[in-house]
């Protein structure tokens, strides 16, 4: 199965890392095309994959083809490539706002197509990908891709108007969850802690609060009222957060990277 990618950048990147480290697919089986050179030699370097300048190259030879251009390249892209594509090829997108009966419009022929919306933790197998699978997939390409899909993280079938929010939810959030990461780090530094300890103490403070999550199924709520012992610091820390709006930011900020997915 040779796996292709148009667009060797940060998420493809992630991709074909997450799964060559999983062995699922090696890397000489994989292809990958970028307009920078700079950009295909540094997946060639990093991962050992055939790289080429050519977008066709990659769609001619791939069983699998992912779309990891920006959305802004989607159309010309498809364009360069519509030709080269096989009824028999699988093409998995995961562009924000490229939905599947605007895609199936601009190959103009019966395509397998896999709307998805992953995110860069694949590269560390702990990625969160949604997937929208078009009405020319059959039950053994859904099967495959979701066996592709799931080697670097989890992922599920949702349906396709939910995009928007997984965009908000999972393929942006791990900038926010940098974010706070950093500004957890930078509040411990701030108190005397050498700065990698502290970015050592704030991102497993973060990671196994998502694991109790995940683990526990508790309500986020009831996890959090655990940590505030009555009269204690946390609650005070708390107080402070809902006084500067912290989860109406968070809330704001989803709303708008929804509506900019929808957008594009
Ligand atoms: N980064 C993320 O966390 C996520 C990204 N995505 C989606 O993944 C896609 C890629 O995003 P991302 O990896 O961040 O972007 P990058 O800019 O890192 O990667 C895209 C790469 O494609 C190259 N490129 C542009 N035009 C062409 C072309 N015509 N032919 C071949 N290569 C081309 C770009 O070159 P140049 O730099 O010169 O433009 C760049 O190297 C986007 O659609 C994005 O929305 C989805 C989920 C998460
Ligand atoms: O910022 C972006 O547009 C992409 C889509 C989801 C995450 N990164």
């Amino acid at each position: 199965m040779k796996l292709g990618f148009i667009g060797t950048g940060n998420m493809a990147g992630a991709i074909m890392g997450g799964i060559i480290k999983k062995g699922i697919i090696p890397a000489e089986e994989i292809i990958g095309s970028d307009i920078m050179e700079t950009g295909r030699n540094h997946v060639k370097e990093l991962y050992g994959i055939q790289v080429t300048a050519d977008n066709k190259e990659v769609a001619e030879k791939a069983d699998i083809l992912v779309l990891s251009v920006k959305p802004q390249f989607y159309a010309e892209t498809i364009q360069e490539i519509r030709e080269s594509v096989r009824e028999d090829q699988m093409v998995i997108t995961i562009a924000p706002g490229k939905t599947l009966a605007w895609l199936e419009e601009q190959f103009g022929k019966p395509v397998r197509i896999v709307r998805t919306m992953p995110n860069t933790p694949a590269l560390v197998g702990e990625g969160m990908t949604a997937a929208c699978p078009n009405q020319y997939v059959t039950e053994k390409d859904k099967a495959y891709a979701l066996k592709l899909l799931g080697a670097f993280g989890k992922v599920e079938v949702v349906p396709e108007h939910m995009i928007d929010a997984v965009v908000a939810v999972s393929g942006s959030s791990p900038a926010y969850v940098f974010m706070l990461i950093e500004a957890m780090a930078d509040g411990a530094v701030a108190e005397g802690m050498p700065r990698a300890q502290a970015y050592e103490f704030a991102a497993q403070a973060v990671y196994g609060s998502a694991k109790m999550v995940l683990e526990t199924k508790k309500h986020p709520g009831e996890l959090k009222d655990m940590v505030c012992s009555p009269a204690g610091t946390t609650i005070e820390a708390v107080r402070v957060l809902e006084q500067s709006g912290f989860r109406s930011a968070v809330i704001e900020a989803e709303k708008a990277c929804a509506e900019v997915s929808r957008s594009l």
